[in-house]
C-alpha cells in the first residue's frame, strides 16, 4: 500500500494557497501537515479526503484515487461529528458498527472515556467532546487518517493516548497524515505548506466548505 500526492493545488477563486505539494507516503509512516494561519492546511486536508476538490494533482492509494478506495480513509476534523443525545457508548458503538466491530471497551479506554460511558455526549466539556472524537479512530478499519488539528482541547495525558494510537495504527501498517500547530508525539516527516499569492482575496466555494455529513 503506498500514498502517492503528485502535485496537489487548492485555490480560492484564482488564487492558488500555497506551492504544489508532493509526497510519497509507504505503509507505518506519518506526515505532520505544517504552515501558517490560512496556508490551507484544512482546505488540502478535505481535498484529499473527497470533502473538497483539489484544483490540481492527484492522490492516489495503489494507483487508485483515494477517495474511491471504499473504507481507506478516517477523517476527522474541527467539529467532533458526535450525536449530542446518544450517549458516550452509544456514540463510539455507532462508528464500531460500520466498522463491523462489536467490542467498544478498548475505544472508550484509549481516551480514558469509561467512566463517561453512560452520559449523553452533549453534556461532555470540550476536551472530553474532543477525546470521543478521537475514540472513533480506535474503532476504525481504515488504513489512511486524515487529522486536523486533533490536539486541540486536549490535556497532556491524552495528548500522550492520541500520539499512542496513531503509532499503533503504523505500527499495523497504516498511514497517518496530521495538520498541526502543536506538537504530535509521533514518528513522523514534516511537510510546509508554503503560501503563495499574498494578498489576494480569498473566496467562499460551496463544494470546498460543504458541511462534513
Ligand atoms: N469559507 C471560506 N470562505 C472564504 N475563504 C475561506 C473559507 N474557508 C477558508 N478560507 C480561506 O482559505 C485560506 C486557507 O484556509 P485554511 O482553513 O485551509 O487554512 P489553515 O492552514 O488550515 O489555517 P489555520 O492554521 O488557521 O487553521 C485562508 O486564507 C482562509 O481565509
Amino acid at each position: 500500500m503506498t500514498l502517492d500526492a503528485r502535485d496537489l493545488e487548492c485555490r480560492r477563486g484564482a488564487s492558488s494557497l500555497f506551492e504544489p505539494v508532493s509526497f510519497t507516503l509507504a505503509p507505518g509512516h506519518a506526515l505532520l501537515l505544517q504552515g501558517p494561519n490560512g496556508a490551507g492546511k484544512t482546505t488540502l486536508l478535505r481535498a484529499m479526503a473527497g470533502l473538497g476538490q483539489l484544483f490540481a494533482g492527484s492522490i492516489t492509494l495503489n494507483g487508485t484515487p483515494l477517495h474511491q478506495v471504499e473504507g481507506a480513509l478516517a477523517y476527522t476534523g474541527h467539529l467532533d461529528a458526535i450525536k449530542p443525545a446518544l450517549s458516550v457508548a452509544e456514540n463510539i458503538g455507532f462508528w464500531a458498527a460500520l466498522s463491523g466491530i462489536g467490542e467498544i471497551a478498548p475505544a472508550l479506554a484509549a481516551f480514558g472515556l469509561t467512566g463517561l460511558a453512560e452520559r449523553p455526549a452533549g453534556r461532555l466539556s470540550a476536551g472530553q467532546k474532543r477525546r470521543l472524537g478521537l475514540a472513533r479512530l480506535a474503532v476504525s478499519a481504515a488504513p489512511v487518517w486524515l487529522l486536523d488539528e486533533p490536539t486541540v482541547s486536549l490535556d497532556a495525558e491524552n495528548t500522550a493516548a492520541l500520539g499512542a494510537l496513531v503509532t499503533r495504527h503504523l505500527d499495523a501498517g497504516g498511514i497517518a497524515i496530521i495538520a498541526t500547530h502543536l506538537p504530535v508525539p509521533v514518528k513522523a516527516d514534516v511537510l510546509r505548506l508554503v503560501p503563495r499569492a499574498a494578498g489576494a482575496q480569498p473566496q467562499a466555494d460551496p463544494f470546498l466548505d460543504g458541511a462534513f455529513a
